[in-house]
């Protein structure tokens, strides 16, 4: 299987503050891997780390085997790498359809994919960006992520402050999406039992380091070992 991503002894944050201590990880084809860890731990810097959004110390960021450590943001999001803002970042004057369009690269998700995975926005393809609630604002955020046909897809927290059962129909595509592809998936989330149950492997961060790694069926059967990692209670903080 081809090497999507390797993370080497990675130190990154944001100018002269580092964030990421030392981090290693990689993803292969076709594989989702979780990363948890409480707040503030360095999750989404990690992402942004990946998109060329950071400073990057030193250490190494192979993506399909090149060295795209000095390769500019821009550049990277061509090359297949995608991502799904926390803040989602909508265009809020562009209708769902507009906001599809604007993302769009050639590849095997197109407008009909995207409409078919998410029933729901093809009922608002003419609704405006801000008149959308923040479920389906969530939906287009992945449908405009998955129409740029990425290699490697990264969320950063989907399922934060969603109704369960608007989650449950995000965790139903995201099930859909991934039958029959290759795009690897790098799933940053506060739901640590849900990411778990999604994905093949998993990172527990602390403090910009890697404190856990392995398969996530370990974790999911070991709550113990969850909890003093993740922290208990730690999804309701
Ligand atoms: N743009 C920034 N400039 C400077 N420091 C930042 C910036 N963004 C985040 N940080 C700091 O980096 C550290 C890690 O933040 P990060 O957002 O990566 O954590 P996280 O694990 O994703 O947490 P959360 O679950 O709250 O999103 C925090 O101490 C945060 O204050």
């Amino acid at each position: 299987m081809a090497e999507l991503l390797k993370i080497d002894n990675l130190f990154a944050g944001y100018g002269e503050t580092v964030v990421i201590e030392g981090l290693s990880l990689s993803l292969a084809d076709g594989e989702a891997i979780s990363v948890l860890g409480r707040n503030g731990v360095g999750k989404s810097t990690l992402l942004n780390t990946v998109l060329g959004l950071t400073t990057q110390h030193s250490g190494s960021l192979h993506y399909l085997g090149k060295d795209i450590g000095k390769v500019p943001s821009h550049e990277r999001a061509v090359a297949g790498l995608g991502l799904v803002p926390q803040e989602r970042e909508i265009f809020p004057s562009l209708t769902v359809h507009e906001n599809l369009r604007v993302a769009q690269q050639p590849g095997e998700w197109d407008l009909d994919r995207i409409y078919e995975l998410f029933p729901r926005l093809a009922e608002r393809r003419r609704n405006m960006g801000n008149q959308l609630s923040g479920g389906e604002q969530q939906m287009l955020a992945i449908g405009r992520a998955l129409i740029g046909n990425p290699r490697v897809l990264l969320l950063d927290e989907p399922f934060e402050g969603l109704a369960p059962i608007i989650v449950d129909a995000l965790v139903d595509a995201f099930q859909k999406l991934r039958q029959g592809s290759r795009m690897g998936i790098v799933l940053v989330e506060q739901h640590a039992e849900l990411a778990l149950e999604l994905t093949e492997r998993a990172i527990v961060l602390d403090r910009g380091k890697a404190r856990w790694e392995g398969e996530s069926k370990v974790l999911l059967n070991d709550p113990d070992q969850l909890a003093q990692l993740i922290g208990l209670g730690a999804e309701d903080e």
